[in-house]
């Protein structure tokens, strides 16, 4: 428990060193680097805050952006602006505001991003780069026309003092984004670019997740812009035109902007590129050209720089990590044994009816997937769904969860209908699922992924104790170093430990090995006694499900072909008959 404890405090205490450690030598290079350098400097310094907020809309939350200089072009004419009226607090104030300016204009960039995706969204976001680029080359940022500078605080009023604020500011963003990443609305970026369902089915809202990785990403733009203001003091069009924000694009690309390092080393390059250019007498525009090729690089080869060299050290942690869940796994098999002591599967419970579909029908095109199925589960009891392939269970289930709004029929939960609320509505009163795909972000750990699921304050004890119990690997494990039978056992216990009242699992069993599904079964049976939730689980394996499941519930072409006890369902010739073919299989 205190190393736990320990262990919090040191994770939380090492991103502020190493902010401290990095001002301290922003200082020491403000001190003693030539006057030309500090300019340079401060230069990359803009680019690494703006590039930083690109990976967190392109790179965690994959949407593509390409106005992020039109951003800071919103936040140099904020600050610009204030400067001329002299608004009262000064340029840090004036700096938070054209940050904040630029963050609402990310939300209403954001919007279309509700609707498109892909290459549509590239068009809309350049159009807008390419409009406000017309605009700002009319209007003039304020001051530009009467030649009036933008004040400087008067601590940071020289070049190198200015850069050295410029520092401060990027330590800043540095530790917000920091823990932005590692919190609910990082986990929601991550989980947004891998999964849209998967997002929406965990009671996260998609939009929310969209629109606040646009505000974010867009703030920091807007902060980035007003530094350039207070730089260069009076600021032009020329400085953020699109063909700048598609170069920015790239780079965030290819360095893995998401990655706080590499969006330093992005600003870098940034400026780095075109200074050695021009040393070596090119034209400084074909560093565009050098920009596009390290992204066609990145682009085909489906890596960047950053997770590269993450790689080495990932490679490293994964290896220690699998030896650790090695040891981990004797532990594990001897609790199955304890647990296997009292294997008593849930009987057919008398508890109050908590979900009940009525007369439910869905069809695609000419295809009735389901048709007029109606059934109940009660509290506390694990009801299996079977059926041969094809037969509707998945659609059943996207169905209840809400996946399906245009089915016909009703579904309540504990009493509440739930036929006009959102995935995300449902999921949060308390009906979960799982997918027969993998929508499990592989960018999480397993401790970040239980814990964006659960939704709810989970002490480490309990997500370990959950994680164990399921036969899944330490909290800290990367869920991109496990196969993916692992993720789906992950995926159940991170729903388990989000407490619903019922949990809807689809073929949780697939891709484990005989073992892993007698362990999972074993397992499932105590979940409505030890966690209080009622289980339906779609699987083929009948070992499974017998061993498993108090009530069957059997579809057949989109019908329910029978519905019952267990044991009158299996013997029951109809069953036999449609779902496996031959009677000595069952
Ligand atoms: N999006 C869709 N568009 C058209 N048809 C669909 C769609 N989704 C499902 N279907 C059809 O609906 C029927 C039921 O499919 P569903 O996936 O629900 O079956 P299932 O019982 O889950 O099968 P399996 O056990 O193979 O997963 C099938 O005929 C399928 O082809």
């Amino acid at each position: 428990m205190r190393l736990a404890k320990n262990s919090t405090v040191v994770r939380l205490l090492v991103p502020f060193l190493v902010a401290i450690g990095g001002v301290l030598v922003g200082y020491a290079l403000s001190v003693g680097l030539p006057g030309y350098f500090v300019y340079l400097g401060t230069s990359a310094i803009v680019a690494a805050i703006a590039i930083l907020g690109l990976g967190i809309v392109t790179g965690s939350a994959g949407m593509i952006a390409l106005c992020q200089l039109t951003f800071a072009a919103i936040g140099a004419w904020v600050v610009s602006g204030l400067s001329l009226i002299d608004a009262p607090g000064g340029f840090v104030v004036w700096l938070v505001l054209g940050g904040l300016g630029a963050g609402v204009a990310g939300v209403l960039v954001g919007l279309p991003a509700l609707r498109l995706r892909g290459v549509n969204l590239a068009v809309v976001t350049l159009g807008f780069a390419a409009a406000a680029d017309v605009t700002l080359v009319q209007i003039q940022f304020p001051g530009a026309a009467t030649g009036i500078f933008v004040t400087r605080p008067d601590a940071f009023s020289d070049d190198r003092s200015f850069f050295f604020l410029g520092i401060l500011a990027l330590a800043a963003c540095g530790l917000v984004v920091f823990f932005l990443q590692r919190g609910r609305w990082g986990s929601s970026w991550r989980s947004v670019a891998f999964s849209e369902r998967g997002t929406a089915s965990v009671g996260t809202s998609v939009p929310g997740a969209k629109l606040t990785a646009f505000a974010v990403s867009a703030t920091l733009g807007g902060v980035s812009g007003g530094l350039v203001a207070g730089q260069v003091g009076i600021a032009f069009a020329s400085s953020f035109s699109p063909i700048q924000s598609l170069a920015l694009y790239v780079l965030a690309i290819m360095s893995g902007a998401y990655l706080i390092d590499m969006a330093i080393f992005g600003g870098l390059l940034w400026v780095v590129v075109p200074e050695l250019l021009k040393r070596w007498g090119v034209p400084q525009d074909w560093g565009f050209v050098v920009f596009g090729a390290l992204g066609v690089q990145a682009l085909t080869s489906g890596t960047n720089l950053g997770q590269g060299i993450r790689k080495l050290w990932w490679k490293r942690a994964d290896e220690r990590a699998a030896r650790e869940r090695e040891e981990h796994a004797s532990t594990i098999a001897a609790e199955a044994g304890y647990y296997g002591q009292d294997l008593t599967r849930s009987t057919i419970s008398s508890g109050a009816p908590l979900l009940v579909v009525k007369d439910l029908w869905v069809t695609f095109g000419r295809v009735k997937a389901l048709s007029s199925v109606s059934l109940t589960v009660p509290e506390n009891t694990i009801m299996g769904l079977i059926g041969p392939n094809g037969a509707g269970k998945s659609t059943l289930v996207d169905a209840i969860s809400g996946f399906l709004p245009q089915h016909e029929g009703s579904v309540s939960l504990g009493g509440k209908t739930l036929d006009a609320l959102s995935p995300t509505k449902r999921a949060r009163l308390g009906l979960r699922r799982t997918f027969q795909q993998d929508r499990v972000p592989p960018s999480l750990t397993v401790e970040a992924y239980v814990r964006f699921v659960a939704r709810r304050r989970l002490t480490a004890t309990r997500i370990s104790e959950t994680l164990d119990f399921f036969g899944c690997p330490p909290a800290r494990t990367r869920l991109a170093s496990v196969d993916v039978g692992t993720r789906r056992l992950i995926e159940v216990a991170a729903n388990v430990l989000a407490r619903p009242r019922l949990l809807l699992l689809d073929e949780p069993a697939a891709g484990l090995s005989h073992e892993e599904h007698v362990d999972l079964g074993r397992r499932l049976m105590q979940v409505p006694a030890r966690f209080g939730i009622s289980v339906v689980l779609i699987e083929h394996d009948l070992d499974l499900v017998r061993s498993v499941c108090s009530t069957l519930t059997v579809l057949d072409f989109g019908r329910v072909l029978a519905s019952g006890p267990q044991a009158d369902i299996l013997a029951d010739p109809a069953v036999i008959k449609a779902y496996m073919g031959e009677t000595e299989m069952l």
